[in-house]
């Protein structure tokens, strides 16, 4: 189990150069979790500080990596195509799109800062990126909104049992969207609407399915481009604009990232993913120099060149996942230590963990341990961010 990126963007805006970069990595062989040989499912990596040097041992990652104390944990990276032109012309958004979008846990909408895409993602100038961003996000609304009016239908018309409550029709209606009848009501209540659809107006009906929708799509905007001046005036800007308050917004420069990783890879320079900066460690030419001095001077100012900030923000913020370490305070017989590191979802209990591990130990889990206490935890110990825990099971 893993989870996904959903990496959504129109034309020309440095999607591809964002999931090339994000997916290209210096991974030893054999390490990879993902076979696939779809070429829009990608592996990229978390960063996560590791526990091993708390115990004074090494890390022996199965998966992903581990460098300077920062283990790189695998997550997928998923190339949602078709957000395409010609959407905003009323066609809508492609079937295929959407339930595309529906697999995905997080969002990541990649917008170009700069202003030099248009709507369609043809070259233009003065482009307000706002506009992208509404876009995606009155397309998804209305998706929701016909979804909802449809549940309103079922409840109309007594597809229910004995007792109508409309938060069932609803939340079976929305099933694909991951939602269910407890989250309805509740957006329903803090809306102030009754729970009686015949009540409702069209306005009412609309913030209803934003509101579900901003619960069950969350979605950060990557800002790419922001290595040229138009975008980081437009990031200034829309940054300051309450009006996109409800957005995480972080700064990328897909560009910067390729060409690091690029450099790395040629042995030019030392740069570890989501470094603020990078060492240069061979003679490069006149032009390169320059190339890479800017690129320096702006990952120091916005602390890397964002795609890592990008997905961890999307995973760790956005969804509230936490990373565990399954394992014991010292290497097993055969030198491996603290093998693993798993992304879970906010929370996750320790026999959640135990399920997790082992899928098929049925009655079988018998307890947790905190591994750095050396307490025993109970079954229903909420985990946090970076906990080790060893779990013990009858077989
Ligand atoms: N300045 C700058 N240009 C970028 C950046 N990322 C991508 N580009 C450029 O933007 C253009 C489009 O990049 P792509 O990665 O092909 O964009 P895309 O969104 O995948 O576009 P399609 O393949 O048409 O869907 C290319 O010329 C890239 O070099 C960036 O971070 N900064």
């Amino acid at each position: 189990m893993s989870f996904d990126v959903g990496l959504v963007g129109k034309p020309s805006v440095g999607k591809s150069t964002f999931f090339n970069a994000a997916t290209m990595n210096d991974v030893p062989e054999g390490a990879y979790p993902f076979t696939t040989i779809d070429p829009s499912v990608g592996e990229a990596y978390v960063r996560v500080e590791c526990a091993a040097p708390e115990f004074d041992h090494t890390c022996t990652p199965n998966l992903g990596y581990c460098e300077d104390g920062t283990r790189f944990v695998p997550v997928r990276l998923v190339d949602v195509a078709g957000l395409v032109p010609g959407a905003h012309e009323g066609r809508g958004l492609g079937n295929q799109f959407l339930s595309d979008l529906n697999e995905a846990d997080v969002l990541l909408h990649v917008v170009d800062f700069s202003g030099t895409t248009d709507i369609e993602g043809e070259p233009t100038e003065d482009h307000d990126p706002r506009e992208d961003i509404d876009f995606l996000e009155d397309e998804l609304d209305m998706w929701y909104l016909d979804v909802l009016e449809k549940g309103i239908e079922r409840y109309r018309s007594g597809y229910h049992g004995e007792e109508a409550a409309i938060e069932e029709d609803l939340a079976t209606q929305m099933d694909a969207f991951r939602t269910n009848k407890d989250e309805i009501k509740q957006v329903i209540l803090s809306l102030d609407l009754e729970l009686d659809p015949d009540t409702w107006d069209d306005e009412d009906r609309e913030a209803l399915a934003r509101e579900i929708r901003k619960r069950t799509k969350p979605m950060v905007i990557a800002a790419n481009k922001m290595d040229t001046p138009a975008a980081q005036e437009n990031f200034e800007e829309i940054t300051d604009d309450p009006d996109y308050d409800h957005l995480t917004i972080v700064p990328t420069s897909a560009h910067a990232e390729k060409a690091l990783k690029n450099g790395d890879e040629q042995g030019v320079l030392d740069y570890l993913p989501g470094d603020s900066e990078f060492e240069i460690v061979e003679d490069v030419p006149g032009e390169k120099a320059t190339a890479l001095e800017q690129i320096s001077e702006f990952v120091g100012e916005y602390g890397g060149t964002g795609v890592q900030q990008a997905i961890e923000t999307a995973l760790f913020d956005e969804l509230g996942s936490i990373a565990i370490f399954p394992g014991a305070r010292k290497p097993q017989e055969d030198g491996t230590f603290l093998q693993d590191c798993f992304v879970l979802e906010d929370g996750a209990t320790a026999e959640d963990f135990a399920y997790f591990l082992h899928t098929d130990i049925g009655d079988g889990f018998l307890h947790a341990h905190d591994v750095r206490s050396g307490r025993q935890i109970g079954a229903d110990t909420v985990l946090d961010h970076r906990d080790v825990v060893e779990i013990t099971t009858t077989n």
